[in-house]
């Protein structure tokens, strides 16, 4: 190597331990092939027949070396160079021992090392091999050995053999120790992969670690190569005399390969252990994702049956909260029960006792007088409860939509969108109940009226259900007000105790008229008595004193056919406004004391309607009959809705009654105070039957001709007052008066009704209401049209003739 100081040997002898960045893999092998090709003798000379046996094994080994090095060089290019184990300037020991051979190599291509090759089998005892840290020391120099090829060796050579023998002893020890040291190092490196199979136990992702084995593996295959190779080489090349080294050697050999088996084992069982915990790791994420599902639908099903705890709790604490209403209504309607009876017992008492001292001791009272008026069966009404809500279901109505358990305490069940709902209410009749069933219910309520008791009875439900039937019905089968009014008149008999008085109003669109009115209809005004007299006033409105009942069943006809009724598409004759029919019965005479007034409302409401089915919704363009019906259907449904919240505040108790919300509800107000008796007839239609007979569009009703109106004084009645008559609707306004009276017409091709002899009830007697009655209606003072009209309406300004000719303070202008 020193004397051919550029081989590629000193080059790569050179950097020891230290990788070669100037020479690559590939160039590297050439250069050993190189070698290989001219470490066989140039010359030819005679020792050519025993070098080529050197050389021969020369070429073996340098093909191993060579097979060795492609085997590293693949580990490395397929695993990479590992960060930790490519630690920089790092060389692999397989590249140290080849930068040893290679010196070798060079070292027999000298003219030295072939005269060693000549001398025998026996590698040359002179070469200096490399020391372990790479240097090489000036005295074992390759320049130390000057022999020159060709010099003839004489006697003083063969002297000095036991000195030569000496030094190449100490040759092949060194070259030992430097073999020991890369036995070391490849220790050292083993113990290294052993660290790194330690750390790959510890587990540091799957990915890495498998990386790391693999390559720890190629690096133990190269490594077994190495050892194999070294193991070669000394036995090839290795010294004779000292035995010790071999077999230390050996021993050291096993034990690498000991250790190595141990690396392997361990490697495999690193590996299996991976595996184990792949499939470990695996198998807990699926438990974890199970659990994770399993939580959550336990979560979303508690959550569920919170929510329907929660609704059944809500449901319960609402009907807890009606209980305890109703139980505080039964409360109150007993007390006012148990002040009534006391208050009418002492009446009764002070009336007897007035009754004896006007007549003298012998005085007794009438037989018939002692007790109260037959047919009032006690205070049942009260008992039953101040509101009663009955039910009737129209005929027709599917079953499969409502269902009924007819009779007292009976249900309603109704079916919509799939939701049932069960309704119990205080009496339930079937679809085929007749008139004569229904009012035998409201019979005793109605008959309490003649012991001075407020009984309202009005019908509700939705458009075409059969209001008007059941409260008015037809002549051959009278529904609920023919009825009670026979049944009132026959309780008082022929000589009757009574004054009866009897009024009848419309609310059509939130405007209060009068159906009995002589004159034209007109808006009356609802207002508050004034304090003292109590209950609601309507100014204007007429109160009839009815003399028999055939005067008024004709009263009542009358005031029926002025309401407002059209067709629309769920009735071909729909009431389109609230009709209340008042009577008032006034006991004139004992065994009542003189003023006990009670009352009997009457309520045919009009009908809850959608107004898309109604037909009402989207009228065409320009269509005024259309866009009147929507307009009557957002007010009926409007005060509808009113008489609703009216209900529950009552049902509440709550402080405040919103009875101001509509003209209904104020209207009503005295017949739903406390101490009166309601009972709402709850009217339920579905299914087929319930739309309108006539299947065909709804046809509009031709309005009869408008009636020539005119005022008492011939004024042609025009713009807003003649707006009532022109109504698209059915009804018909005419003018009813005393025969003879100015403005009296009868509608084109209708007769005038017979007249009966009506007389004003003239200025209210004196209010003496039964102490029950905490809040009985007021009558509202009866106002007799005059005769003759005024010539000018003073209220309106510039004293201009009001068109109606109505008394001051009653021109609808001024109102
Ligand atoms: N119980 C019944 N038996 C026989 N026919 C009935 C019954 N109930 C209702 N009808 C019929 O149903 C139709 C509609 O009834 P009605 O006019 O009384 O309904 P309504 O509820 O007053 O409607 P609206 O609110 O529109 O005035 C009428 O032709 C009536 O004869």
């Amino acid at each position: 190597a020193a004397a051919e100081p550029g081989d590629p040997a000193q080059r790569a002898r050179k950097p020891r331990g230290r990788r070669r960045p100037d020479l690559p893999a590939p160039e590297l092998w050439t250069e050993l092939t190189g070698l290989a090709a001219s470490s066989e003798p140039e010359d030819g000379s005679e020792g050519a027949a025993e070098g080529r046996a050197a050389a021969v094994s020369l070429e073996e080994a340098l093909l191993r070396l060579a097979e060795f090095l492609s085997v590293q060089l693949g580990a490395e290019e397929s695993c990479g160079s590992p960060a930790d184990l490519g630690q920089s300037g790092e060389v692999p020991p397989l590249l140290s021992v080849t930068s040893q051979l290679l010196a070798l190599l060079a070292w027999l291509r000298s003219p030295r090392g072939r005269q060693a090759l000549l001398q025998g089998t026996q590698p040359a005892p002179r070469v200096r091999p490399p020391s372990p840290d790479g240097s090489t020391s000036q005295e074992e120099s390759p320049s130390h050995f000057t022999a020159v090829p060709g010099e003839p060796l004489g006697d003083e050579t063969q002297g000095q053999q036991p000195l030569q023998l000496e030094e190449d002893q100490r040759a092949w020890q060194r070259l030992e120790q430097l073999i020991l040291g890369q036995l070391e190092e490849l220790k050292q490196q083993l113990e290294q992969q052993e660290e790194e199979l330690g750390r790959l136990r510890l587990g540091v992702g799957a990915t890495d670690s498998e990386k790391r084995v693999q390559h720890l593996t190629l690096e133990n295959e190269a490594l077994k190569q190495s050892l194999s190779l070294m193991r070669d080489l000394l036995l090839h090349w290795g010294p004779g005399p000292p035995i010790r080294a071999p077999q230390e050697e050996a021993e050291a050999l096993l034990e690498l390969q000991g250790r190595l088996q141990e690396a392997q084992d361990t490697t495999e069982a690193l590996r299996a252990q991976l595996g184990v915990q792949e499939v470990q790791l695996q198998g807990l994420q699926g438990a974890l994702q199970q659990l994770q599902q399993e939580t959550e639908q336990n979560c979303r099903r508690e959550l569920q049956q919170m929510h329907g705890q929660l609704a059944g709790l809500r449901a319960r604490m609402a009907s807890l909260r009606q209980g305890c209403g109703d139980l505080r209504g039964l409360v109150s309607t007993f007390t006012q029960s148990c002040q009534g009876s006391l208050s009418e017992a002492r009446g009764q008492v002070s009336w007897a006792l007035g009754a004896l001292s006007s007549g003298g001791p012998d005085t007794q009272l009438p037989e018939g007088q002692q007790g109260p008026p037959a047919g009032c069966p006690g205070r049942l009404p009260e008992l039953k409860g101040n509101i009663r809500v009955l039910c009737r279901l129209r005929p027709g109505t599917s079953s499969s939509l409502v269902s009924v358990e007819p009779g007292p305490g009976g249900t309603v069940t109704t079916c919509y969108r799939g939701r049932h709902r069960r309704f119990r209410l205080d009496w339930v009749f079937p679809p085929d109940a007749s008139q004569e069933e229904v009012f035998r219910e409201l019979e005793p309520a109605v008959l309490s009226c003649l012991r001075g008791y407020s009984v309202c009875i009005f019908t509700y439900g939705q458009t075409g259900t059969g209001k008007t039937y059941s409260m008015e019905g037809p002549p051959e089968d009278p529904g609920i007000v023919p009825r009670a009014l026979q049944s009132l008149f026959r309780e008082m008999g022929a000589g009757r105790q009574h004054r009866v008085t009897l009024s009848m109003v419309e609310i059509y669109n939130e405007a209060v008229r009068d159906l009995l009115a002589p004159g034209p209809p007109e808006r009356l005004a609802v207002r508050q008595g004034p304090e003292g007299q109590g209950g609601i006033q309507v100014a204007g409105l007429t109160h009839w004193d009815v003399p028999n009942l055939e005067t008024l069943h004709q009263m009542l006809k009358l005031g029926r056919s002025n309401r407002a009724t059209a067709a629309t598409a769920m009735n071909q004759r729909s009431s389109r406004s609230h009709a209340l029919v008042t009577l008032t019965l006034r006991a004139a005479s004992p065994p009542r004391a003189p003023g006990t007034a009670g009352t009997l409302h009457l309520v045919d409401l009009a009908g809850s309607e959608r107004a898309r089915k109604a037909g009402a919704a989207g009228p065409p363009r320009g269509d005024p009959d259309g866009a009147r019906r929507l307009r009557e259907a957002q007010t009926i449904n409007r005060s509808l809705l009113a008489l609703g919240g009216v209900m529950a505040a009552l049902r509440a108790h709550r402080p405040h009654v919103p009875f101001r919300d509509s003209q209904l509800t104020r209207l009503l107000q005295p017949a739903l105070g406390p101490g009166t008796t309601a009972v709402l007839l709850l009217q339920v239609g579905a299914g087929a039957g319930q739309v309108c007979a006539c299947r065909s569009p709804p046809t509009r009703a031709r309005p009869p001709a408008p009636l020539a109106r005119r005022s008492p004084r011939g004024r042609r009645i025009s713009g807003r007052q003649s707006a009532h008559s022109s109504s698209p609707t059915e009804w018909v306004k005419w003018s009813w008066g005393q025969p003879g009276a100015a403005g009296s017409r009868a509608p084109p091709g209708r007769p005038l009704p017979s007249v009966p002899t009506l007389r004003s009830p003239g200025p209210p007697a004196p209010l003496r209401r039964p102490l029950a009655v905490l809040h009985a209606p007021v009558p509202t003072t009866a106002r007799a049209r005059p005769s003759r009209p005024q010539r000018a309406c003073p209220c309106s300004p510039g004293s201009r003739p009001c068109p109606w000719g109505l008394r001051p303070g009653l021109c609808w202008q001024r109102r």
